[in-house]
């Protein structure tokens, strides 16, 4: 796949909001590149979905570093100038992008797992998505009463799957402080469901 022909985001000083208006001028160009990589595969994985592939943004180096850099600018610029303690990612998508937003932010990575992967004692959720059923866990220890807390994934289609997460977070002490997708399916109003203020860089099939 070629390279995209975007800046050098790479060149930005990470982990400090560049004034107000370079901010979102800079933001508003990295999501029109980002939003063109995107593709759709009607029928996946059952019939009637219209999946949305994220995939290519992590093919091509400037579209990553452009996304990194966009999600941390919405963190900066998004929670009331509290910074996180902790980025919780989803499985698996999640994981593409919560260990590097983490170190941009300086915060801790802890991750959502689906059942029966995390050793140890655990807490577990069920919840329903798009297109299934299934169970989260988090180790009971993840999260330390108190820490500030935003959960990551790649895409809000019901809610359901962040709204698992959320649940757990807050059972164990944490303090949800937002989450934080790249892409929102509107149609699904996911983010009716959640008990945060919710941030999307890219909306979709309204
Ligand atoms: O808002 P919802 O309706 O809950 O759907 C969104 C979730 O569905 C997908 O995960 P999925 O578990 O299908 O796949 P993955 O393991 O590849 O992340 C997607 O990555 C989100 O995590
Ligand atoms: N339409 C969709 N495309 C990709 N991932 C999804 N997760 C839930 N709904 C999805
Ligand atoms: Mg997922």
């Amino acid at each position: 796949m070629s390279q995209s022909t975007l800046p050098d985001a790479s060149a930005q000083v990470s982990g400090h909001a560049a004034s107000d208006s370079t901010s979102s001028a800079e933001l508003a160009s990295l999501k029109v590149a980002l939003r063109s990589s995107l593709r759709q595969f009607p029928d996946f994985p059952t019939p009637g979905i219209l999946f949305e592939d994220i995939l290519p943004i992590f093919a091509d180096v400037k579209l990553h570093e452009a996304l990194i850099r966009s999600l941390e600018l919405h963190v900066l610029a998004n929670n009331g100038g509290q910074k996180p303690d902790v980025i919780v990612g989803l499985e698996a998508r999640g994981f593409l992008i919560g260990p590097s937003l983490a170190l941009r932010l300086g915060a801790s990575f802890v991750p959502v797992r689906k059942q029966g992967k995390l050793p140890g004692p655990c807490i577990t959720q069920g919840y329903e998505k798009e297109y299934g059923q299934d169970f989260f866990q988090m180790q009971s220890d993840a999260i330390k009463p108190g820490q500030k807390v935003i959960v990551v994934d790649d895409i809000i289609a019901t809610g359901g799957s962040a709204y698992a997460a959320g649940e757990m977070i807050q059972k164990l002490g944490g303090e949800l402080l937002s989450f934080l997708f790249i892409l929102e399916l509107e149609f699904l109003h996911g983010r009716d469901k959640l008990p945060a203020p919710t941030h999307t860089l890219l909306s979709g099939q309204a």
